[in-house]
């Protein structure tokens, strides 16, 4: 396993036009890129805090991961994203660990990154997202 820093914290919002100015006028980050991804069914907002970022995640449909977490739970911190070198290797590794995973291939992510998911029952509760980046 090589994992080097926390990339992303994931925020589940019901708007994002209703929660980016809380970021931007009370903690005076500024929204750097507004993303669809279509294969989540989420659109999402970065903020950049130093080496890491928040993503807020609003849903594009109800029945996506982003709609069924805020139908049961609100809105909050949904997922915490490590960077890793070479995700295919993390994700076997972990498998041959017996870890239960979401994703054993990479998906595509915002920011063009390869991302794979953890299961929450296998992480103590947390969903955890492996992000690609192979420059660090
Ligand atoms: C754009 C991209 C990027 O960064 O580039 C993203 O982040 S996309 C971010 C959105 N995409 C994803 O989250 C994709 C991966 N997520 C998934 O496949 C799903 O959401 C699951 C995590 C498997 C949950 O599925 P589903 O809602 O159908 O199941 P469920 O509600 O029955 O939940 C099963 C158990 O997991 C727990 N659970 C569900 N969501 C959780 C979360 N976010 N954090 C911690 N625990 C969670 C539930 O409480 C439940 O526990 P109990 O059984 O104890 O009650
Ligand atoms: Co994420």
């Amino acid at each position: 396993m090589n994992l080097s820093h926390i990339e992303h914290i994931g925020i589940a919002v019901k708007s994002l036009d209703e929660a980016i100015p809380f970021w931007e006028n009370m903690l005076g980050l500024k929204c750097y890129n507004i993303e669809e991804v279509k294969e989540q069914k989420v659109k999402t907002a970065f903020f950049q805090i130093g080496q890491s970022k928040i993503e807020l995640l609003e849903s594009t449909d109800p029945e996506g991961p982003i709609g069924k977490f805020i139908e049961k739970k609100g809105e909050g911190i949904h997922h915490l994203a490590i960077a890793v070198k070479d995700i295919q290797q993390n994700l076997t590794e972990l498998e041959t660990k017996g870890v239960q995973l979401i994703d054993k291939t990479p998906r595509k992510g915002a920011e063009g990154l390869d991302i794979a998911f953890l299961h929450p029952k296998a992480t103590h509760g947390v969903l955890l997202e492996l992000c690609e980046n192979n420059n660090l």
